[in-house]
């Protein structure tokens, strides 16, 4: 299976937690696309009553576009299920996210809801973080001294760049930065130090943030819980 065909897989496999009445995070990303079209199809065509709180415009106007009800997220008080994506996992469900940008309501969304799954297919695993880089959401005030205490620290910063080569706003109109740290040791004494620095607003590492996750696999997908 190539991988769109695995994304595909995953973002069906998703779909089938999401009972009738429950409010679902909706996450961002090419996986997620898959998952949310799945959901939309289950909407149309079986009724299903779900309301959606979504991570990004993106995932916003595709489920709209669907039928699925989107609330914002202070109009509801928590959020059953959230189903995203990941740009990396290790064997203890520790992940990178953001690859899309959409770290910061990403993390917030997480945040409410009570159970979460992350869709990956296989290449996203891994025994160590980091490879994928680290983004780190910043404002744009002041931003380019966070980006040289990045550099002094050795965390090997880039900012994400649009392909008309402009710096890359997101939905909150900030920058990110991505840290090309490689495989990190501690990857919650990284997260400690990013969060601490001013100027920075998340980081894309989601540490203990995740229940289970479906991986995309040839044979079928596989269902990982959380030890
Ligand atoms: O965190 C994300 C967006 O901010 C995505 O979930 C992550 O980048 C994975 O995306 P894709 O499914 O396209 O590989």
């Amino acid at each position: 299976m190539d991988q769109n065909e695995l994304k595909a897989q995953v973002g069906a496999e998703a779909v089938k937690y999401v009972k009738d009445g429950m409010i679902v995070g909706l996450g961002t990303g090419s996986t997620v696309r898959y998952m949310v079209d799945a959901l939309g199809k289950r909407v149309q065509e079986e009724g299903l009553h779900i309301v959606g709180v979504t991570t990004s415009t993106r995932t916003t106007k595709q489920a709209e576009s669907l039928g699925i009800t989107i609330k914002d997220i202070d109009d509801v008080d928590h959020i059953d299920l959230c189903i995203d994506g990941a740009d990396q996992v290790d064997d203890d469900f520790n992940g990178i996210k953001g690859g899309g940008g959409a770290l910061l309501w990403e993390k917030i969304v997480n945040n409410a809801s009570v159970k979460k799954i992350w869709i990956v297919d296989q290449s996203k695993l891994c025994h160590r973080i980091g490879a994928f880089g680290v983004p780190v959401e910043v404002i744009p005030f002041g931003a380019q001294h966070v980006f040289n205490r990045f550099v002094k620290k050795g965390y090997k910063p880039q900012w994400r760049m649009t392909d008309d080569n402009k710096k890359y706003r997101t939905d909150e109109n900030n920058y990110i930065i991505d840290l090309k740290v490689g495989e990190i040791a501690d990857p919650h004494a990284l997260a400690e130090d990013l969060i601490h620095t001013v100027g920075v607003v998340e980081h894309g590492l989601f540490l203990n943030r995740v229940d289970m996750v479906i991986v995309g696999r040839d044979n079928g997908p596989e269902v990982l819980q959380a030890k």
